[in-house]
């Protein structure tokens, strides 16, 4: 488990995933050396695939141990590789977005 990030504040939800969006767009030209999302987005399909459905067990974890602070730092890192699996096969988040109004009942 990595280092639990600290003094963790309420933030807004959908500015936080647009710019967040934004930083890893602008991370397909960086050196992969440097940066892990650039890694990701060029690197070996199934090691992008693989981190996705571990960060999704790693929630499930959490969750079974019923650790309130564990949850929310694997959720973070999970959508944070589910925005890297989405920029890297062209699925924006206003698509995302309009997926998701499409269903409101
Ligand atoms: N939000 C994230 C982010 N969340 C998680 N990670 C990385 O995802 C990896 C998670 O892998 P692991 O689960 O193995 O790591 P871990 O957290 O030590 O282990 P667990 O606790 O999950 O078991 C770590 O290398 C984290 O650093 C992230 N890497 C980058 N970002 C964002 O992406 C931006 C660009 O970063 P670069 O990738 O450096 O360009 C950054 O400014 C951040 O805003």
């Amino acid at each position: 488990m990595g280092v639990r990030t600290a003094n963790v504040q309420d933030g807004d939800m959908g500015e936080t995933l647009a710019s967040l969006a934004q930083t890893i767009h602008g991370r397909w030209d960086h050196d992969p050396a440097e940066s892990y999302t650039a890694r990701l987005l060029n690197g070996e399909e199934d090691e992008l695939l693989k981190k996705l459905a571990e960060e999704a067990s790693e929630v499930i974890m959490a969750c079974k141990d019923d650790d309130h602070d564990h949850i929310r730092y694997e959720a973070g890192d999970l959508v944070y590789h589910l925005l890297v699996t989405l920029e890297r096969y062209g699925v924006t988040l206003p698509e995302l977005a309009g997926e998701l109004n499409a269903r409101m009942r």
